[in-house]
Protein backbone atom coordinates (compact mmCIF):
# COMPACT_ATOMS: atom_id res chain seq x y z
CA UNK A 1 0.00 0.00 0.00
CA UNK A 2 1.50 3.36 -0.92
CA UNK A 3 0.42 6.60 0.91
CA UNK A 4 -2.09 7.35 -1.95
CA UNK A 5 -3.89 3.68 -2.17
CA UNK A 6 -6.61 3.01 0.58
CA UNK A 7 -6.67 -0.23 2.21
CA UNK A 8 -8.94 -3.06 0.39
CA UNK A 9 -11.25 -2.76 3.61
CA UNK A 10 -11.71 0.72 2.38
CA UNK A 11 -12.22 0.55 -1.21
CA UNK A 12 -15.00 -2.66 -0.25
CA UNK A 13 -16.63 -0.18 1.66
CA UNK A 14 -16.25 2.54 -1.33
CA UNK A 15 -17.69 -0.31 -3.75
CA UNK A 16 -20.81 -1.34 -1.65
CA UNK A 17 -21.44 2.46 -1.49
CA UNK A 18 -21.53 2.82 -5.11
CA UNK A 19 -23.48 -0.25 -6.06
CA UNK A 20 -26.08 0.16 -3.37
CA UNK A 21 -25.11 -2.70 -1.14
CA UNK A 22 -24.89 -0.25 1.43
CA UNK A 23 -27.83 2.12 1.29
CA UNK A 24 -29.46 4.86 3.05
CA UNK A 25 -28.10 7.96 4.34
CA UNK A 26 -27.68 6.93 7.78
CA UNK A 27 -26.02 3.58 7.31
CA UNK A 28 -23.95 4.98 4.57
CA UNK A 29 -22.38 7.94 7.07
CA UNK A 30 -21.28 5.11 9.71
CA UNK A 31 -20.15 2.56 7.08
CA UNK A 32 -17.71 5.71 5.75
CA UNK A 33 -16.93 6.41 9.70
CA UNK A 34 -16.13 2.63 10.44
CA UNK A 35 -13.88 2.50 6.83
CA UNK A 36 -11.32 5.33 8.16
CA UNK A 37 -10.82 3.29 11.53
CA UNK A 38 -10.40 0.52 8.80
CA UNK A 39 -7.72 3.01 7.01
CA UNK A 40 -5.36 3.93 10.23
CA UNK A 41 -5.20 0.27 11.65
CA UNK A 42 -3.94 -0.86 7.86
CA UNK A 43 -1.59 2.22 7.44
CA UNK A 44 -0.52 2.17 11.11
CA UNK A 45 0.81 -1.53 10.23
CA UNK A 46 2.03 -0.43 6.16
CA UNK A 47 5.77 0.08 5.82
CA UNK A 48 4.81 3.20 3.61
CA UNK A 49 2.89 4.78 6.78
CA UNK A 50 3.69 2.89 9.63
CA UNK A 51 6.64 5.47 10.89
CA UNK A 52 5.85 8.38 8.66
CA UNK A 53 3.00 10.46 10.41
CA UNK A 54 2.61 12.72 7.05
CA UNK A 55 2.06 10.18 5.04
CA UNK A 56 -0.21 8.52 7.50
CA UNK A 57 -2.18 11.47 7.11
CA UNK A 58 -1.89 11.83 3.81
CA UNK A 59 -3.56 8.01 3.08
CA UNK A 60 -6.46 9.03 5.31
CA UNK A 61 -7.15 12.24 3.45
CA UNK A 62 -6.92 9.74 -0.04
CA UNK A 63 -9.15 7.03 1.62
CA UNK A 64 -12.00 9.84 2.23
CA UNK A 65 -11.86 11.22 -0.99
CA UNK A 66 -12.60 7.56 -2.12
CA UNK A 67 -14.91 7.41 0.14
CA UNK A 68 -16.48 10.66 -0.75
CA UNK A 69 -16.74 9.95 -4.30
CA UNK A 70 -19.15 6.99 -4.19
CA UNK A 71 -22.33 8.85 -4.29
CA UNK A 72 -22.89 12.61 -4.22
CA UNK A 73 -26.56 13.52 -2.66
CA UNK A 74 -26.29 12.32 1.12
CA UNK A 75 -24.70 14.78 2.93
CA UNK A 76 -24.43 12.42 5.83
CA UNK A 77 -21.24 11.10 4.06
CA UNK A 78 -18.98 14.21 3.83
CA UNK A 79 -20.47 15.38 7.45
CA UNK A 80 -19.21 12.05 8.80
CA UNK A 81 -15.74 11.94 7.03
CA UNK A 82 -15.63 15.53 8.21
CA UNK A 83 -16.44 14.58 11.82
CA UNK A 84 -13.69 11.78 11.43
CA UNK A 85 -10.63 13.87 10.39
CA UNK A 86 -11.64 16.55 11.83
CA UNK A 87 -10.42 14.84 15.22
CA UNK A 88 -7.26 12.83 13.33
CA UNK A 89 -4.87 14.50 16.27
CA UNK A 90 -1.16 13.30 17.42
CA UNK A 91 2.38 13.68 16.46
CA UNK A 92 2.79 9.93 15.92
CA UNK A 93 1.33 7.35 13.94
CA UNK A 94 0.35 5.63 16.69
CA UNK A 95 -1.43 8.50 18.25
CA UNK A 96 -2.99 9.99 14.67
CA UNK A 97 -4.02 6.26 14.51
CA UNK A 98 -5.97 6.55 17.61
CA UNK A 99 -7.54 9.65 17.68
CA UNK A 100 -9.09 8.32 14.04
CA UNK A 101 -10.83 4.90 15.54
CA UNK A 102 -11.82 6.85 18.80
CA UNK A 103 -13.48 9.31 16.38
CA UNK A 104 -15.00 7.10 14.26
CA UNK A 105 -16.64 5.21 17.26
CA UNK A 106 -18.01 8.00 18.64
CA UNK A 107 -19.35 9.33 15.42
CA UNK A 108 -21.48 6.00 15.13
CA UNK A 109 -22.50 5.54 18.84
CA UNK A 110 -23.81 9.19 18.47
CA UNK A 111 -25.49 8.23 15.11
CA UNK A 112 -27.25 5.46 17.01
CA UNK A 113 -28.13 7.70 19.88
CA UNK A 114 -29.37 10.37 17.67
CA UNK A 115 -31.69 8.14 16.02
CA UNK A 116 -33.38 6.75 19.14
CA UNK A 117 -33.58 9.99 20.67
CA UNK A 118 -35.45 11.58 16.86
CA UNK A 119 -37.60 8.59 16.92
CA UNK A 120 -39.21 9.58 20.23
CA UNK A 121 -39.94 13.01 18.84
CA UNK A 122 -41.51 11.71 16.03
CA UNK A 123 -43.72 8.69 17.84
CA UNK A 124 -45.04 11.64 19.92
CA UNK A 125 -46.80 13.04 16.64
CA UNK A 126 -47.87 9.75 16.11
CA UNK A 127 -51.27 8.75 18.33
CA UNK A 128 -52.64 5.09 18.71
CA UNK A 129 -54.71 3.98 15.98
CA UNK A 130 -52.74 6.00 13.73
CA UNK A 131 -51.69 4.98 9.72
CA UNK A 132 -49.15 6.00 8.15
CA UNK A 133 -47.70 6.65 4.74
CA UNK A 134 -43.86 5.35 3.99
CA UNK A 135 -41.63 5.85 0.93
CA UNK A 136 -38.39 4.06 0.02
CA UNK A 137 -36.27 2.93 2.70
CA UNK A 138 -35.41 4.88 6.20
CA UNK A 139 -33.67 4.10 9.24
CA UNK A 140 -34.79 7.25 10.45
CA UNK A 141 -38.76 7.26 9.67
CA UNK A 142 -38.89 3.40 10.84
CA UNK A 143 -37.03 4.27 13.94
CA UNK A 144 -40.61 6.94 14.69
CA UNK A 145 -42.96 4.24 14.08
CA UNK A 146 -41.09 1.68 16.12
CA UNK A 147 -40.63 4.22 19.05
CA UNK A 148 -44.50 4.68 18.84
CA UNK A 149 -45.21 0.85 18.44
CA UNK A 150 -42.84 0.58 21.79
CA UNK A 151 -44.85 3.44 23.56
CA UNK A 152 -47.64 0.97 23.29
CA UNK A 153 -49.70 2.60 19.94
CA UNK A 154 -51.11 0.33 17.43
CA UNK A 155 -49.92 2.04 13.98
CA UNK A 156 -50.40 0.34 10.68
CA UNK A 157 -48.74 1.82 7.62
CA UNK A 158 -49.25 2.16 3.80
CA UNK A 159 -45.76 1.50 1.95
CA UNK A 160 -44.77 2.65 -1.40
CA UNK A 161 -42.87 0.34 -3.22
CA UNK A 162 -40.50 3.28 -4.50
CA UNK A 163 -39.56 2.32 -8.06
CA UNK A 164 -36.85 1.77 -9.56
CA UNK A 165 -35.35 -0.01 -6.29
CA UNK A 166 -38.14 -0.78 -4.89
CA UNK A 167 -36.72 -0.49 -1.21
CA UNK A 168 -40.12 0.25 0.21
CA UNK A 169 -39.89 -3.63 0.27
CA UNK A 170 -36.97 -3.66 3.03
CA UNK A 171 -39.54 -1.31 4.72
CA UNK A 172 -42.78 -3.62 4.23
CA UNK A 173 -40.54 -6.20 6.09
CA UNK A 174 -39.13 -4.18 9.05
CA UNK A 175 -42.50 -3.18 10.17
CA UNK A 176 -44.18 -6.17 9.63
CA UNK A 177 -41.17 -7.77 11.85
CA UNK A 178 -42.01 -4.54 13.97
CA UNK A 179 -45.52 -5.72 14.35
CA UNK A 180 -46.90 -3.31 12.20
CA UNK A 181 -50.03 -4.24 10.00
CA UNK A 182 -48.50 -3.42 6.36
CA UNK A 183 -50.07 -2.58 3.08
CA UNK A 184 -47.58 -2.81 0.09
CA UNK A 185 -49.05 -0.24 -3.17
CA UNK A 186 -47.33 0.76 -6.32
CA UNK A 187 -45.86 4.51 -6.01
CA UNK A 188 -49.19 5.62 -8.07
CA UNK A 189 -51.64 4.50 -5.91
CA UNK A 190 -50.21 6.91 -3.26
CA UNK A 191 -52.85 9.33 -3.77
CA UNK A 192 -55.57 6.84 -3.61
CA UNK A 193 -54.60 5.65 -0.03
CA UNK A 194 -53.97 9.25 1.42
CA UNK A 195 -57.28 9.18 2.17
CA UNK A 196 -57.37 6.30 4.42
CA UNK A 197 -54.14 7.91 6.09
CA UNK A 198 -52.79 9.91 9.18
CA UNK A 199 -49.40 11.25 8.57
CA UNK A 200 -46.77 10.61 5.64
CA UNK A 201 -43.25 9.81 7.53
CA UNK A 202 -40.20 10.04 5.01
CA UNK A 203 -36.36 10.16 5.59
CA UNK A 204 -33.86 12.48 4.16
CA UNK A 205 -30.57 12.46 2.41
CA UNK A 206 -30.37 16.59 2.87
CA UNK A 207 -32.04 19.16 4.26
CA UNK A 208 -30.65 22.15 2.83
CA UNK A 209 -30.47 25.84 4.39
CA UNK A 210 -33.74 26.77 3.05
CA UNK A 211 -35.73 24.14 5.05
CA UNK A 212 -36.04 21.98 1.26
CA UNK A 213 -35.88 18.38 2.03
CA UNK A 214 -33.94 16.05 -0.15
CA UNK A 215 -34.92 12.74 -0.40
CA UNK A 216 -35.77 9.45 -2.65
CA UNK A 217 -37.50 10.43 -5.73
CA UNK A 218 -40.93 10.83 -5.44
CA UNK A 219 -41.05 12.39 -2.21
CA UNK A 220 -41.80 15.75 -3.09
CA UNK A 221 -44.76 14.90 -5.25
CA UNK A 222 -45.87 12.17 -2.27
CA UNK A 223 -45.55 15.78 -0.17
CA UNK A 224 -47.82 18.11 -2.83
CA UNK A 225 -50.32 15.70 -2.79
CA UNK A 226 -50.38 14.54 1.08
CA UNK A 227 -50.81 19.12 1.52
CA UNK A 228 -54.25 18.82 -1.00
CA UNK A 229 -55.18 16.06 0.78
CA UNK A 230 -54.64 17.77 4.18
CA UNK A 231 -52.57 14.63 5.40
CA UNK A 232 -49.58 16.04 7.97
CA UNK A 233 -45.90 15.10 6.39
CA UNK A 234 -42.75 14.78 8.31
CA UNK A 235 -39.25 14.08 7.17
CA UNK A 236 -37.48 12.61 10.13
CA UNK A 237 -33.57 13.13 9.82
CA UNK A 238 -30.56 13.17 12.29
CA UNK A 239 -28.66 16.60 12.26
CA UNK A 240 -26.19 14.58 9.86
CA UNK A 241 -28.37 15.45 6.95
CA UNK A 242 -27.90 18.96 7.54
CA UNK A 243 -26.09 20.55 4.17
CA UNK A 244 -23.34 23.30 5.38
CA UNK A 245 -22.75 23.72 1.82
CA UNK A 246 -26.24 24.94 1.31
CA UNK A 247 -25.73 27.65 3.81
CA UNK A 248 -23.07 29.41 1.21
CA UNK A 249 -25.63 29.31 -2.06
CA UNK A 250 -24.05 26.20 -3.00
CA UNK A 251 -27.51 23.23 -4.14
CA UNK A 252 -27.05 19.62 -3.78
CA UNK A 253 -26.06 17.62 -6.28
CA UNK A 254 -29.21 14.84 -7.22
CA UNK A 255 -27.54 11.97 -8.38
CA UNK A 256 -28.86 10.42 -12.06
CA UNK A 257 -28.18 6.43 -11.77
CA UNK A 258 -27.85 4.21 -15.13
CA UNK A 259 -31.32 3.71 -16.97
CA UNK A 260 -30.73 0.24 -16.39
CA UNK A 261 -32.69 0.28 -13.04
CA UNK A 262 -35.60 1.36 -15.17
CA UNK A 263 -35.98 -0.33 -18.63
CA UNK A 264 -34.52 -4.16 -19.24
CA UNK A 265 -30.60 -3.41 -20.93
CA UNK A 266 -31.39 -6.88 -22.81
CA UNK A 267 -34.91 -4.71 -24.55
CA UNK A 268 -33.15 -1.40 -24.74
CA UNK A 269 -32.34 -2.31 -28.00
CA UNK A 270 -35.54 -2.91 -29.12
CA UNK A 271 -37.05 0.38 -27.67
CA UNK A 272 -34.62 2.48 -30.04
CA UNK A 273 -34.44 6.10 -30.07
CA UNK A 274 -35.98 6.87 -26.79
CA UNK A 275 -34.00 8.77 -24.24
CA UNK A 276 -34.06 7.24 -20.40
CA UNK A 277 -33.71 8.97 -16.91
CA UNK A 278 -33.25 7.92 -14.12
CA UNK A 279 -32.80 10.93 -11.02
CA UNK A 280 -32.67 8.97 -7.94
CA UNK A 281 -33.59 12.24 -5.52
CA UNK A 282 -35.66 15.22 -5.42
CA UNK A 283 -35.92 18.32 -3.55
CA UNK A 284 -39.55 19.22 -1.64
CA UNK A 285 -39.85 22.98 -1.03
CA UNK A 286 -40.19 23.75 2.82
CA UNK A 287 -43.92 24.94 2.57
CA UNK A 288 -44.70 21.56 1.44
CA UNK A 289 -43.01 19.98 4.75
CA UNK A 290 -45.06 19.92 7.80
CA UNK A 291 -41.97 19.60 10.01
CA UNK A 292 -38.23 18.22 10.38
CA UNK A 293 -38.06 15.66 13.16
CA UNK A 294 -34.22 15.79 14.71
CA UNK A 295 -32.65 14.49 17.76
CA UNK A 296 -32.78 17.98 19.27
CA UNK A 297 -36.27 18.23 18.79
CA UNK A 298 -38.50 19.18 15.70
CA UNK A 299 -38.30 22.21 13.74
CA UNK A 300 -40.71 23.77 11.15
CA UNK A 301 -38.52 23.75 7.76
CA UNK A 302 -38.23 27.25 7.21
CA UNK A 303 -36.27 27.22 11.15
CA UNK A 304 -34.32 24.63 9.97
CA UNK A 305 -31.58 27.08 8.93
CA UNK A 306 -30.43 28.10 12.85
CA UNK A 307 -29.54 24.55 13.82
CA UNK A 308 -27.54 24.14 10.57
CA UNK A 309 -25.64 27.71 11.77
CA UNK A 310 -24.87 26.35 15.27
CA UNK A 311 -23.74 23.38 14.07
CA UNK A 312 -21.35 24.15 11.12
CA UNK A 313 -20.78 28.00 11.73
CA UNK A 314 -20.89 29.78 8.17
CA UNK A 315 -19.38 26.53 5.97
CA UNK A 316 -18.13 23.56 5.54
CA UNK A 317 -14.25 22.62 5.24
CA UNK A 318 -12.94 19.87 3.03
CA UNK A 319 -10.49 18.05 5.68
CA UNK A 320 -10.00 15.54 2.94
CA UNK A 321 -8.19 18.07 0.20
CA UNK A 322 -4.42 18.05 -0.48
CA UNK A 323 -2.99 20.58 1.77
O1 LIG B 1 -33.71 8.16 0.15
C1 LIG B 1 -33.34 7.30 0.93
C2 LIG B 1 -32.46 6.17 0.52
O2 LIG B 1 -32.01 6.29 -0.80
P1 LIG B 1 -31.02 5.17 -1.40
O3 LIG B 1 -31.70 3.84 -1.24
O4 LIG B 1 -30.86 5.59 -2.83
O5 LIG B 1 -29.73 5.24 -0.64
C3 LIG B 1 -33.67 7.42 2.39
O6 LIG B 1 -34.95 7.96 2.56
C4 LIG B 1 -32.67 8.37 3.05
O7 LIG B 1 -31.35 8.00 2.70
C5 LIG B 1 -32.79 8.35 4.57
O8 LIG B 1 -32.42 7.08 5.07
P2 LIG B 1 -31.92 6.92 6.60
O9 LIG B 1 -33.02 7.48 7.43
O10 LIG B 1 -31.74 5.45 6.79
O11 LIG B 1 -30.66 7.70 6.73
Amino acid sequence: MTEFEPAPAVRETAESIATMEIRGAATIASAAAEALAEQAEAAAASGATASDPAAFRASMRAAARDLRETRPTAVSLPNALRYVLQRMEGDSVDGLRRSVVDASEAFVEQLDRAQEDLGQVGANRLADGDTVMTHCHSTDALACIEAAVEQGKSISAVVKETRPRQQGHITAEQLRDAGVPVTLIVDSAARRYLDEVDHVVVGADSIAADGGVINKIGTSGLAVNARERGVPIMTAAQTIKLHPETLTGHTVEIEMRDEGEVIDPAARGEIGDIAVENPAFDVTPPRYMDAIVTEQGQFPPESIVTLMRELFGEGAAEPWAEP
